[in-house]
Order: structure tokens, then C-alpha cells, then sequence
């Protein structure tokens, strides 16, 4: 079964709750606009000047990786939050092939470019390190040569019935009532009061009294949410430093492990010596199935007697990991968090131990978060960011769930990296963020 045929029937519940709500808005009050039988081209005239929308610290231009002869002593890997994401340039679209071939390091034929390459590399880049693909992370083993938005395709809009040539096209003129379904209808969708507020302002402002079909709004919703989205769309940055250390955290059941086995795979897949920690020493059962993934990712889990204490084990960790030249070494973490006290000591001990070993690390401290908990994300990321210092987001589970607006309020209100969204339990089911085909995909507007 073809991958993208196999996850189309995972819709992403969020579009349909959105697309029936606007259909049932524009219909009240609405009305069949005579003159313009068909299917509309969507009129989609930016707002006038939204509001602005938290950016995270402008993006710096790249530094020119130019090489360097090998330092005695290589300065500590920059810290994520230190390094500018890497500016695209103009948007290049997600067809767009990679740069110039030395750039672009050998990667597996089956990998899908990220729509928009944010590598953060360091200046000092060693040679060994490619530098093009492997932050990208593939999105579709299955199928090469499919460079289309991953989430768009999911929903499959081509496929969509066209609509008869002669229905007429209801239409409402936008007014307070009007707008104040909107908002109803995105918080109902997830994306919180403010965010929804904002959304529905900015979408209204120099359009009141316009009369408007559910695909314009579709398409202007859309365009608003990938407005707030595309800032934090970013791949998890690699740096050249050996082992780059990531550390995993989040409560129980969010997809830890899922994500880390995915993320191994394609790092293994793109050329990368992974080793995983299995720092959730307290479950039995937690360690076996990070093994399992470890063996599906082709990938060595170090793991430890149960009740060891995780820093040890973190520690010998970085000791494997240095020995063997391993690029990445991933950290599992406990994610109890009813135990609050003792998870931010044993995150704070996991930390404080593998700096003595290498005073950057960890390099990324990715928060894992679960779509279908909602609004819960929100406090997730508040709490996390009190014991970790989180770095970047992977949202899990966002297949099936009503709730995938909440991206959106995370977005708004902090602003941080989301690397990846994890879309199915198999190992390639997890897909670089995009803002656009994420924004469509929840609206339901057409591509
Ligand atoms: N549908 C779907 N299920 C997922 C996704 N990611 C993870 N899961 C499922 O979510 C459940 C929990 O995932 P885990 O990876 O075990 O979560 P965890 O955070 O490691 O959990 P603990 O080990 O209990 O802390 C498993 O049944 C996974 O298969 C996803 O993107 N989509």
C-alpha cells in the first residue's frame, strides 16, 4: 500500500471540524451569488497590515561554512538558541532542488527534501560532516521523487470531486456576528482564545461588510495561520560537534520513544552513527520498547539495570559515544510527571553530569508533545521549559486528532522550533513541519 494512500485515511480531524463549521457559517445568513456561478478563485487579498505576530530573534544570515583547517581545540558547539537559523533566501519551493552538489551530501534516493533547509551548521564545520540533508528529515521512504507538501498530499485536495460548474456560490458579508463565529469555531478547533482572536481580527480587518464564500475564508484562514506558522517551522539543527547530544523529554505516553526510534532511522538512514540512551531506568517496560525501536532504526540502545541511576547511565553513554564517534547520541528521559521535584532532579542531574563530559551538551533538548491532548500542550510546554531548557517541539500523533489547531497556539505563544510532526505509529511516520500544507490541511483550503 502506497504511503501517502495509507496515511490519506488518517485524516487529520481538525480540517473537517473546521470545514463544516464554515460551511454552516457562511450558510446562515448567507447567500447564492448569481453572478458568479462555478467554483470561485478564492479571493485572497492580504489583510491590509495584520497585527504582528511574536517572531522568534530575527534570522541571521547564514555564516559561510567556509573551511576551516581543524582546530586543536574546536570551540563547543554553539548552543541552538545561539545559532541563526539558517535564511533560506527567497522561499524556495519544496521542488526546488538542493544547492550546489558539495553542499548536498550523499543521501539516501528515497529522501524528500524539507520544503525549506534551516540548517543552523557552525562556522567550523568539519568536511565529514554533510551539511545538506540529514537535519532535513525525510518524510517518504517510500515514495522518491515525491517533493510535493507532505500534509497536502495526505489530505489529498487533487483528488477532491470538483464541484458541479453551475452551483452558485453562497456567499456572507462579513459582519461582528459573523466574525464571532469565527473565532468560536478555531477555539472550538484548538487554537485557544488569543490566538483565535487574532487570527479572526486579522482576517476581518479591511474586509468587513465583503462578502465572502467558505473557500476565500478557507484560503485566508489559511494564509494566516502559515503567516504564524512558517517562523517556527525548522528542522532540528545539527552541529558539527561529535557527540551532538539530544536530550528527549515529556510525560508519559506523549511518543518519546516512537519519536526517537523515527528520528534514529533517519538519521542511521541518512549516513549518521546514532546511539540512543535508554534514561528511563525506572520502567522495564519503557526500556524493552525503546530496544525494540532501536533494532527497527538499525540503531544501538544502551540501556541499564532497572533502577540505575539514568545520569550514570547518560554518563557511560557519552563515554560510548565519544569512544565509538558516534554523531548524535539521543536521551530518553522519564516523563513522570507527577513526580515534578524528582523529574526536574533527575533532569537537572542527567544534564549536570553529561556537561562534564562536554560542557555544550545537551545540543537539543526536544520536548515531545502529544496533538490529541489539546490545550493540555500548552501547561506541557510551560512546565518543560521550568525543568529543561527546551530547544524545539516534536508534535506526535497529530493523524486523527480534532485537536491539531493547538500547533497554532503554540506557535503564537512561544514562538519555539517545531522540528517534526509525527503522523502514524510506523517508523517513516514522522514528516518535517510545513506551515503551508499544515495550514491547509487544518482549514481545508485548497492548495
Ligand atoms: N497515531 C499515532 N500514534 C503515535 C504517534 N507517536 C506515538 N504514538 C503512539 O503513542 C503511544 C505512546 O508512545 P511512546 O513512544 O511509547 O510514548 P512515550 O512518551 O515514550 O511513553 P513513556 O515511555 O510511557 O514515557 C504508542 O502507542 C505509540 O505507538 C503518532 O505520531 N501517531
Amino acid at each position: 500500500m502506497a504511503f501517502f494512500s495509507k496515511l490519506k485515511d488518517r485524516l487529520f480531524k481538525s480540517s473537517s471540524k473546521i470545514e463544516e463549521g464554515l460551511d454552516a457559517i457562511v450558510e446562515e445568513g448567507g447567500s447564492a451569488d448569481p453572478e458568479t456561478p462555478g467554483t470561485p478563485g478564492p479571493d485572497i487579498t492580504p489583510p491590509a497590515e495584520p497585527d504582528p505576530v511574536p517572531q522568534p530573534p530575527d534570522p541571521q544570515p547564514e555564516p559561510e561554512p567556509t573551511p576551516v583547517p581543524p582546530a586543536p581545540e574546536p570551540d563547543p558547539a554553539p548552543r541552538p538558541d545561539e545559532v541563526p537559523p539558517n535564511d533560506p533566501g527567497p522561499t524556495p519551493g519544496p521542488d526546488i532542488p538542493a544547492p550546489g552538489p558539495e553542499e548536498v551530501p550523499a543521501s539516501p534516493p528515497d529522501f524528500v527534501p524539507a520544503p525549506a533547509p534551516q540548517e543552523a551548521p557552525a562556522p567550523d564545520l568539519p568536511q565529514e560532516i554533510p551539511t545538506g540533508t540529514p537535519n532535513e528529515i525525510p518524510t517518504n521512504p517510500g515514495n522518491p521523487g515525491r517533493t510535493t507538501g507532505f500534509l497536502g498530499r495526505l489530505f489529498g485536495r487533487e483528488e477532491a470531486p470538483a464541484r458541479a460548474p453551475a452551483a452558485p456560490v453562497v456567499r456572507r458579508a462579513l459582519d461582528d456576528d459573523m466574525v464571532e463565529q469565527l473565532e468560536e469555531l478555531l477555539i472550538a478547533a484548538d487554537m485557544g482564545v488569543d490566538t483565535a482572536l487574532r487570527v479572526t481580527s486579522n482576517l476581518a480587518e479591511g474586509r468587513m461588510g465583503r462578502r465572502m464564500s467558505v473557500a476565500e475564508i478557507k484560503g485566508l484562514l489559511a494564509a494566516e495561520i502559515s503567516r504564524i506558522m512558517e517562523p517556527v517551522a525548522r528542522p532540528m539543527p545539527l552541529y558539527p560537534r561529535k557527540p551532538q547530544v539530544v536530550l528527549v523529554v515529556g510525560v508519559n505516553g506523549s511518543g518519546k520513544t516512537t519519536t526517537i526510534g523515527k528520528l534514529a532511522s533517519q538519521f542511521n538512514a541518512a549516513g549518521k552513527k546514532v546511539i540512543i540512551a535508554a534514561g528511563d531506568t525506572f520502567r522495564a517496560a519503557a526500556v524493552e520498547q525503546l530496544q525494540v525501536w532501536g533494532d527497527r532504526a538499525g540503531v544501538p540502545v544502551m540501556k541499564a539495570d532497572q533502577g540505575t541511576d539514568p545520569a550514570s547511565l547518560a554518563f557511560d553513554a557519552m563515554t560510548r559515544a565519544e569512544a565509538e564517534g558516534a554523531d548524535l547520541l539521543m536521551i530518553d528521559t522519564a516523563g513522570r510527571l507527577q513526580n515534578r521535584q524528582d523529574l526536574m532532579e533527575e533532569l537537572a542531574k542527567i544534564v549536570r553530569v553529561i556537561r562534564k563530559k562536554d560542557p555544550s551538551a545537551p545540543h537539543n533538548t526536544l520536548l515531545v508533545l502529544d496533538a490529541t491532548t489539546g490545550q493540555n500542550a500548552l501547561s506541557q510546554v510551560e512546565t518543560f521549559r521550568k525543568l529543561a531548557d527546551v530547544s524545539g517541539l516534536v508534535m506526535t500523533k497529530l493523524d486523527g486528532t480534532a485537536k491539531g489547531g493547538v500547533l497554532v497556539a503554540l506557535a503564537d505563544k512561544f514562538g519555539l522550533p517545531i522540528h517534526a510532526i509525527g503522523v502514524g505509529e510506523q517508523i517513516d511516520d514522522l514528516a518535517p513541519f510545513d506551515p503551508e500544507d499544515f495550514a491547509r490541511a487544518l482549514t481545508g483550503a485548497e492548495a
